[in-house]
């Protein structure tokens, strides 16, 4: 991968790891999470300005936002020095994004100021933006002031059930309805590049209202490795978008989203961690109304730290279910 006018960020050393990686071992490939090899590995056509392709597609055939979200913060972190941590991120999706053309990244260096530089990417298809975010990168400046929320006491992940392994157990009820059994096999066929184990996965018969909140335990397939936060960020971006929106909906079993979508994301990045390991995403969502739902959430590390943040609001339209659906 070219060098920019920055020398080599963190992002692209990894890709140079990666590199030697492959000439070694196929295997450690292998290993490699499809997160760093396809979804954040962007092709760099010039300075500040790169093209990624897509991985997985929801079902709604727009682009997956946590993937244009991962994607511009790769693409603002190969502009900046490896001194530098990405702290926080702001955007906007203005468009949906189109499965069939990849996406443009398009970088613009705001201000490298002397503790704080900042971002501004514009994520393009077919000539307009279908993304604009900013992001801010910070330099490392400890101080005495230091507090976070106390992590909520869950089970750990080993005790718990992946999403899939819910479906498969709920494709084995004897009276599961045929839609309710092509909705779990379309839900299988998905490609999600990232393992899920939902803290308190929805009852199978009746949806009963639940409070606007959920946990579940997330990680990266694959192997990412130490290091390279950046990174990291990258790819709890992509993993902060995934389910996020529908906090909002648990206490409303008798509506289902006729058209939703994220209108914006903000996320603020507080320590290191690694997201190819278990992590908490705790969600709730404090209001909704006027067809708009707000949802915030907060990714703990297993060890009770704090390690991002993050707000979201979406467009939800919804229509009323004849029967609460059976799952
Ligand atoms: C969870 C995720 O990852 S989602 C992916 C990331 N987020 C996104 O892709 C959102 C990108 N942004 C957008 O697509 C746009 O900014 C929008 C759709 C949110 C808003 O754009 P607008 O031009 O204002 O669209 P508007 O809201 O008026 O209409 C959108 C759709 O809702 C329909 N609609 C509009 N108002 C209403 C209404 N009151 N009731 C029902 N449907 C409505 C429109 O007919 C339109 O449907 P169509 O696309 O089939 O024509």
């Amino acid at each position: 991968m070219a060098e920019n006018k920055e020398g080599s960020s963190e992002l692209q050393e990894s890709s140079k790891d990666e590199t030697s990686e492959n000439s070694s071992s196929q295997f450690t490939q292998d290993l490699k999470s499809v997160l760093v090899t396809s979804v954040l590995n962007l092709e760099m056509l010039d300075v500040d300005l790169y093209r990624g392709t897509h991985h997985w597609v929801p079902r709604g055939q727009r682009l997956f936002g946590g993937q244009i979200v991962g994607q511009a913060l790769v693409a603002a972190a190969k502009s900046v020095n490896d001194n530098l941590f990405a702290h926080s991120l702001h955007c906007y999706f203005v468009r949906a994004g189109d499965p069939k053309v990849p996406v443009l990244y398009q970088v613009e260096r705001t201000r490298d100021g002397r503790s704080f530089t900042v971002r501004s990417v514009k994520a393009i298809q077919h000539g307009q933006p279908i993304l604009i975010c900013q992001a801010s990168f910070h330099t490392l400046q400890p101080s005495p002031l230091q507090h976070q929320f106390t992590m909520p006491g869950v089970p750990q992940p080993e005790d718990l059930l992946t999403v899939e392994e819910l479906i498969h157990l709920y494709l084995s009820k004897p009276d599961i309805a045929e839609n309710a059994k092509q909705g779990l096999n379309k839900l299988l066929a998905n490609e999600v590049p990232i393992e899920v184990k939902p803290v308190n996965p929805p009852h199978f018969y009746r949806l009963s209202a639940a409070e606007p909140k959920q946990l579940f335990w997330v990680r990266a397939r694959g192997h990412i490795g130490e290091g390279n936060m950046k990174l990291h960020c990258c790819v709890a971006a992509y993993v902060s978008d995934y389910a996020f929106l529908g906090t909002a909906l648990l206490p409303y079993p008798n509506y289902r989203a006729k058209f939703s979508a994220s209108l914006d994301h903000a996320m603020w990045f507080h320590s290191t961690f690694r997201t190819d390991e278990w992590m908490l995403y705790e969600c709730e969502s404090p209001w909704a109304g006027g067809s708009r739902g707000l949802v915030q959430g907060r990714l703990w590390r297993r060890d009770g730290v704090l390690a991002a943040s993050c707000s979201q609001e979406g467009v939800l339209r919804v229509k009323p279910v004849m029967e609460p659906s059976k799952l």
